[in-house]
């Protein structure tokens, strides 16, 4: 069974600004153990994805589609299952994360926290666990009666990371969880969290905007551009090989993992992305694309597979042929 299923996803908020349809139609799958990197310019939706999977978003913010965690539909259940569900079934790590933990609470009170809440475990027999889950992150068993002040940044991302992997998760979403910090440490608890997610099994979405980040964390990469995916592949492929012309521009804009001397216009690309509130037509990428032709402003593209496990949703990716009737009478045969 997928870890995390979503499905034909759209989101819309209503409110001072107008009508928002920040996320249009989106449909991602993990099993569990697979990594996921979700990449885009900063107001293409990812975490609004990321808010939804957890059923996080703001009262009144319109949702449809289907999101489904280890088989049960996070859409329509209850308050309750809802509350079981966070940290046990799903945990997010939001960019920043790390200026949220209590400053009156030691470290270890605050990693036990989800433990005590959704195992039902004594407080000991939690800061016991919080000790072990600290130690798994690089942290020392003394720092567990630190309070957060007293630890740097890249200390308290690793407590985080501790508290989103405390009640055994099956997915993990890691939202530019690493970006704040500086890039010896961001490299350090990023190949954490790697090992981490792979020696459990856990399924993992991290978003950035950094393409080479997550190409170098992740399995497979899906990139957004204005509410939608206009590529999803495997990493080695969408990093350095993209298909449609936006992905082409952020791996261009990050082509070395880390170096930030290397980094050129992080956008690559004249213009800024639209106003989701007022949309162009055809392809959403059209005004901003160095390869634009005639029909994009008036056609709307869809992903469609360059490969069966490589979709892009542009008009000059050229689909891939379906399938023979004959093959698909030998497959039936077989
Ligand atoms: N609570 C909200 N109410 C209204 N609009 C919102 C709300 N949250 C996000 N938006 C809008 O929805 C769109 C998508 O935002 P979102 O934060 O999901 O993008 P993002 O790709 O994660 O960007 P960033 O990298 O800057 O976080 C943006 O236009 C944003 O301004």
């Amino acid at each position: 069974m997928p870890a995390l299923e979503i499905d034909d996803l759209r989101i819309t908020y209503r409110g001072s600004r107008g009508v928002i349809p920040a996320v249009r139609g989106i449909s991602l799958s993990l099993e569990p153990g697979d990594t996921l990197g979700l990449a885009g310019e900063s107001g293409c939706g990812k975490s609004t994805v990321a808010a939804a999977a957890l059923r996080l978003l703001p009262p009144g913010t319109e949702v449809s589609g289907r999101i489904m965690l280890g088989g049960e539909d996070i859409l329509t259940m209850s308050f309750g299952r809802l509350r079981a569900v966070r940290w046990a079934g799903a945990s997010i790590v939001f960019q920043g994360a790390m200026h949220s933990l209590n400053p009156v609470h030691r470290i270890a009170r605050q990693v036990a926290e989800p433990i005590v809440l959704h195992e039902g475990v004594s407080t000991d027999a939690a800061e016991k666990r919080a000790i072990e889950l600290m130690a798994q992150v690089g942290l020392p068993a003394w720092r567990a009666r630190s309070y957060p002040h007293e630890l740097s940044g890249g200390q308290r991302q690793r407590v985080m990371i501790a508290m989103a992997l405390a009640c055994s998760p099956q997915l993990i979403i890691a939202d530019e969880a690493t970006t704040a910090l500086d890039v010896m440490i961001q490299a350090q608890v990023l190949a954490l969290l790697e090992g981490l997610v792979a020696d459990r099994n856990i399924a993992l979405i991290m978003i950035s905007h950094d393409l080479s980040v997550l190409a170098e964390t992740c399995a497979r990469l899906a990139v957004m551009y204005a509410g939608k995916l206009v590529e999803e592949g495997p990493s080695h492929e969408v990093f350095g090989h993209a298909r449609h012309p936006y992905a082409q521009a952020l791996s261009a804009a990050f082509p070395t993992v880390g170096d930030p001397a290397e980094r050129r216009n992080p956008h690559g690309l004249a213009g800024d992305p639209p106003d989701p509130a007022a949309l162009p037509t055809g392809c959403s990428f059209h005004p901003r694309c160095p390869v634009v032709m005639d029909t994009c402003a008036s056609t709307q593209v869809e992903l469609r597979h360059a490969r069966s496990d490589w979709q892009a949703a542009c008009l000059r990716v050229e689909p891939m042929a379906p399938a023979q009737p004959a093959m698909l009478a030998e497959e039936k045969h077989d």
